[in-house]
């Protein structure tokens, strides 16, 4: 896609997709309790993809959860624990994302499933459940949040569903906690009998119970309309409807860090407003921390080597297993304006730039939707081209068509 700005502040109003995390967990809900109403689901393809395969399960020996983790990860326990038989697969990437940690999870607790191809990775194999008899304590199992907090969320959600319920031990570092937080606000909303005693998690032997929700707008997709404001000319401002100061989303984390790049938020009922601000003084860099929040960190690295203020970034461990190594994406891709994510070693790195310049490269996106947004932003300071662009389908299908209305000119690169 080739993009260019065609001069002037940003204004106006853009609008955003529902959150794919939240529908995802909800569709899971609402499949468990039999009933309910979700609003506000999402075009993204993760949201869509989800609900045509709860749809077909029943009736289907062949499901593929494609590209979309949440929908890979939450519907094996689903499918493990209502007794479903037959093959999960997914994209080529996706049977490279490790799933090893769940699955030993759910065949303690009783599941059939076996890998098809390469231990710990999909494609699997999910062949039944077995039920211990007459159990009265919780199904006790033990997982590391430091690989994936969805292998978390996966087994939370299907906890009312197990033999006595689910005693849940995190263990080592926990990666992405907002995540496991907003699965267990959903559960309760949708009935779930749910304790916790620091990191000992319990969720008691009763069903879920019909409910209806609506989801809020998405805030990891909010973040690059941050991104946008914050490298357009002096004077710009966009409202985003749909998001709201209690959120689930742990991405709510974008207001706080880009103050620290000159946006500054307003809270309205059921909206957004950002508006660029100057740049705060700065004695040293700042040093922000995205384990709670692995989806911000490109928006983040890419505004900062852009703005010539650099960030020390830290908790991006996860980044290498995603839609694709991110890590290796964001500096093979800065680099071609000038800009770094610097390996500092011991997990820290750099977001920086030495006389970074926007002038027609190309933008490669490795089947990754958040490398098309984060880098879209950069066509404020100079036209460019996004490799792909249908990438964005996953999260925010109509992301291009929002940049034109908003004033871009955007238009299918050859
Ligand atoms: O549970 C979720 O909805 C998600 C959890 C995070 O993954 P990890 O827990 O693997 O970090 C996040 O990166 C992903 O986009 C969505
Ligand atoms: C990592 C992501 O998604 P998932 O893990 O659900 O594929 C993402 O959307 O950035």
């Amino acid at each position: 896609m080739h993009l260019s700005w065609t001069g002037g502040p940003l204004r106006g109003t853009a609008q955003l997709p529902a959150s794919k995390s939240e529908a995802n967990r909800a569709l899971i809900l609402q499949a468990l309790a039999g009933g309910g109403t979700l609003g506000n689901l999402s075009d993204a393809n993760d949201t869509q993809l989800m609900m045509r395969l709860l749809a077909a399960a029943p009736s289907t020996t062949d499901l593929s959860a494609e590209d979309a983790g949440t929908v890979m990860r939450f519907l094996t326990a689903y499918l493990a624990v209502t007794d479903w038989r037959g093959r999960l697969t997914g994209t080529a990437r996706m049977q490279e994302r490790p799933i090893a940690v769940l699955v030993d999870a759910l065949r303690q607790a009783g599941a059939s499933i076996n890998y098809l191809n390469n231990e710990g990775y999909p494609p699997l194999e999910i062949a039944g459940f077995t039920a211990a008899a007459n159990v009265t304590e919780p199904t006790a199992l033990s997982v590391r949040g430091d690989i994936s907090s969805q292998y978390i969320s996966a087994l939370l959600m299907v906890g009312p569903y197990l033999p006595g319920g689910l005693r849940l031990t995190l263990t080592g570092h926990i990666g992405s906690r907002p995540y496991i937080n907003m699965t267990v606000a959903l559960m309760q909303r949708f009935g779930a009998d749910y304790s916790a005693a620091g990191d000992v998690l319990t969720v008691r032997p009763n069903a879920y119970r019909p409910t209806d929700y609506s989801v809020e707008s998405d805030w990891s997709a909010a973040s690059y309309w941050y991104s946008f404001v914050a490298l357009a000319p002096a004077g710009s401002e966009i409202t985003l409807p749909g998001l709201r100061r209690e959120s689930l989303q742990g991405d709510q984390a974008i207001a706080r860090m880009m103050t620290l790049l000159g946006v500054e938020t307003t809270f309205l009922p059921e909206a957004v407003h950002l508006r660029q601000v100057q740049l705060p003084q700065q004695a040293e860099t700042p040093t922000l921390d995205f384990t709670d929040c692995p989806d911000l960190a490109q928006t983040v690295a890419v505004v900062a080597a852009a703005l010539g203020r650099p960030v020390e970034m830290t908790g991006l461990e996860s980044l290498r297993i995603k839609e694709t190594d991110r890590i290796a994406a964001l500096q093979t891709e800065l680099a071609k304006f000038g800009g770094d994510l610097r390996d500092l070693g011991e997990g820290h790195f750099r977001a920086e730039s030495t006389g970074f310049v926007v002038d027609n490269q190309s933008v490669a996106t490795y089947h990754d939707h958040r490398m098309a947004m984060a880098f879209a932003p950069l066509a404020m300071r100079g036209p460019l081209t996004i490799e792909a662009p249908n990438v964005v389908r996953k999260s925010y299908p109509q992301f291009w068509k929002e940049l034109a209305k908003s004033g871009f000119t955007v238009s299918e690169a050859d």
